[in-house]
């Protein structure tokens, strides 16, 4: 009893200095005194939770709008400074998004403890009122609780995915879209800026993977997703205001009522083509992903019976596609904007590329069986995603149960952020972390090393990317026939530059670059 005494005592006389440095900084009106009515609430309920708790230590939050203006500055990404400040507070930080309290996790060993030594307490997923809206009440993967629903699509997602895996569909769609890809970009009269025909191609790309979709890069349904998920990403990476003030919910800003509304034109998309595989289904030819998943749906009906569906609605199987779509297109659009523009930045690398692409393929197009012997390419590879780090604070984690992480108490319910970023530039881990250097991934003899512990891009435990094992060689194969066929450089106004142009917790994207590109003579197949 004396202990939450004296805690409610000291959580109050520091509320208190607040408020008399508030009220002396701007005495008298009724919004100061409004303000350091909420300041005082606000620190007194953080502070009663941090003692109960003892939470990681963190910047100073203001109430309500917690530490919000600072994650805004628009000078340096917040996982940039978050991983600066680690050295104030050690890896395990606590930030404020707006009123809500968030546990932030910025070196490896405190992340493999939360994700794989503790998986069960940190599988949750946080409850985002904006995410509910897009996932049709979390039918889905990626925002779904830690539940059976999320336990079964996910296990059919996998399915799915190594079924396509299995036959030679992802070399013939990789070499045939990036053909295509080729050709435009050898159309360009000049200097041009790839991001829209990088993105283009992801779109056929999964296009094709998913719903065996045409390999038109003009046909126009697919701009106008393209267009729509290029601003949908940027929307969705700075989050929404009504995910953090639930009464904007009833008066939803505009920027809210826009997304709502591009989100009912792309699920009408994911829609109308699952609706297609519907009328010409047949179980004996399984002809893309979307068919995978309709199989299982039907599976599991023959099994189970019609009365245990409710965790495989037609909902679910949209919302199953959507995710291995959107998924699958998000990640690896970015790797690819950041790859070329290391690609062609960096052409001694280029160089290195090319001469162990042309050594073992001759003239032949890059496939999956030449992966082993295309080492130093994947090297390449590796350090793309570890500069890139398309995802930089990966997705929101919640807690299941009352826990610790390094020490610290964190409760039930916490949302928990996990930074990429920081470990992928970890400077106790990566020998010059803020250099392109793709031997870092090779031993003496220029073979691969096994993944160095702090080269995390897909995550790790239960939530890890299921889609990992398709990107790794996807990604590949674009690259390695991309420079095959292409000398590719910086145009003269553009100027390699590490720090990121666009950015949010779930975007890193470089600066708006343009490039050359030229037909290699070696690259004729
Ligand atoms: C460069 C490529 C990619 C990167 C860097 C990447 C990274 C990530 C990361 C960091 C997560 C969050 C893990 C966590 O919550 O701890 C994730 C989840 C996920 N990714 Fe990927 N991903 C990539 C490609 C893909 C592809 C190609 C697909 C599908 C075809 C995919 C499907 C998913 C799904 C469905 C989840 C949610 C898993 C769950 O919540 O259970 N990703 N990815």
């Amino acid at each position: 009893m004396s202990e939450i005494l004296s805690t409610v005592k000291d959580a109050c006389h520091q509320a208190l200095d607040t408020v008399r440095d508030l009220s002396r900084r701007a005495p008298g009106t009724i919004t100061t005194q409004a303000l350091c009515i909420g300041a005082a609430v606000g620190i007194v309920s953080y502070l009663l939770l941090k003692k109960r708790y003892r939470l990681p230590p963190g910047p100073f939050a203001l109430p309500l709008i917690g530490n919000l203006i600072a994650m805004s500055n628009s000078e340096e990404p917040y996982y940039i400074t978050l991983s600066r400040l680690t050295e104030k507070y050690g890896p395990v930080i606590t930030v404020y998004l707006g009123p809500v309290p968030c546990v932030t996790l910025n070196r490896v060993d405190v992340v493999m403890e939360a994700l794989v030594k503790k998986g069960g307490d940190f599988s949750g997923r946080p409850y985002l009122y904006s995410m509910e809206v897009m996932t049709e009440g979390f039918k889905d993967i990626i925002f779904a609780n830690d539940s059976t629903a999320w336990k079964l699509h996910r296990k059919i997602a996998v399915q799915a995915l190594r079924h396509y895996m299995s036959g030679a569909h992802l070399e013939e769609v990789v070499q045939e879209v990036v053909t295509k890809a080729v050709e435009k970009m050898l159309a360009e009269p000049g200097a041009f800026n790839p991001h829209s025909l990088n993105m283009m191609l992801m779109f056929v790309m999964l296009d094709m993977f998913c719903f065996g979709g045409s390999k038109d890069f003009d046909e126009p349904k697919l701009v106008a997703q393209r267009d729509f998920f290029d601003k949908f990403t940027t929307d969705v990476g700075n989050g929404f205001l009504e995910d953090i003030f639930p009464p904007l919910r009833y008066f939803p800003t505009k920027k809210f009522r826009s997304f709502s509304d591009g989100l009912d034109e792309f699920l009408g998309y994911i829609y109308e083509r699952i609706d297609e595989h519907r009328k010409h289904f047949s179980p004996s030819n399984i002809r893309d992903i979307t068919d995978s998943i309709l199989l299982a749906q039907k599976q599991a009906e023959q099994e189970e019976g019609s009365g245990a569906m409710q965790f495989f609605t037609n909902t679910h199987v949209g919302q199953t596609v959507l995710d291995l779509f959107a998924g699958g297109i998000d990640t690896s659009r970015m790797t690819l904007d950041w790859g070329i523009y290391y690609i062609a930045s960096f052409p001694e690398v280029q160089k290195r590329m090319q001469a162990e692409i042309d050594t073992v393929t001759g003239d032949r197009l890059p496939g999956l069986a030449d992966r082993p012997r295309l080492q130093y390419t994947e090297a390449t590879l590796y350090e793309i995603m570890r500069m890139g780090t398309v995802v930089p604070m990966g997705l929101p984690h919640k807690t299941a149960v009352d826990t610790t992480i390094g020490g610290y108490e964190i409760p039930k319910d916490m949302m928990v952020l996990i930074n990429h970023w920081a470990l992928l530039h970890d400077p106790e881990k990566w020998d010059r972390p803020s250099e392109f250097r793709p031997e870092r991934f090779l031993d003496a003899q220029g073979k691969l090393i096994s993944r160095p512990e702090s080269w995390l891009p897909f995550s790790a435990g239960r939530r890890s990317c299921l889609g990992e094992n398709v990107a790794k060689p996807e990604l590949l194969l674009i690259f390695a026939c991309i420079v095959k066929r292409l000398q590719l450089s910086l145009a003269p106004g553009s100027k390699y530059d590490y720090k990121p142009g666009i950015s949010s917790f779930i975007l890193h994207l470089p600066k708006p670059y343009e490039i050359i590109v030229t037909e290699r003579s070696a690259g004729k197949v």
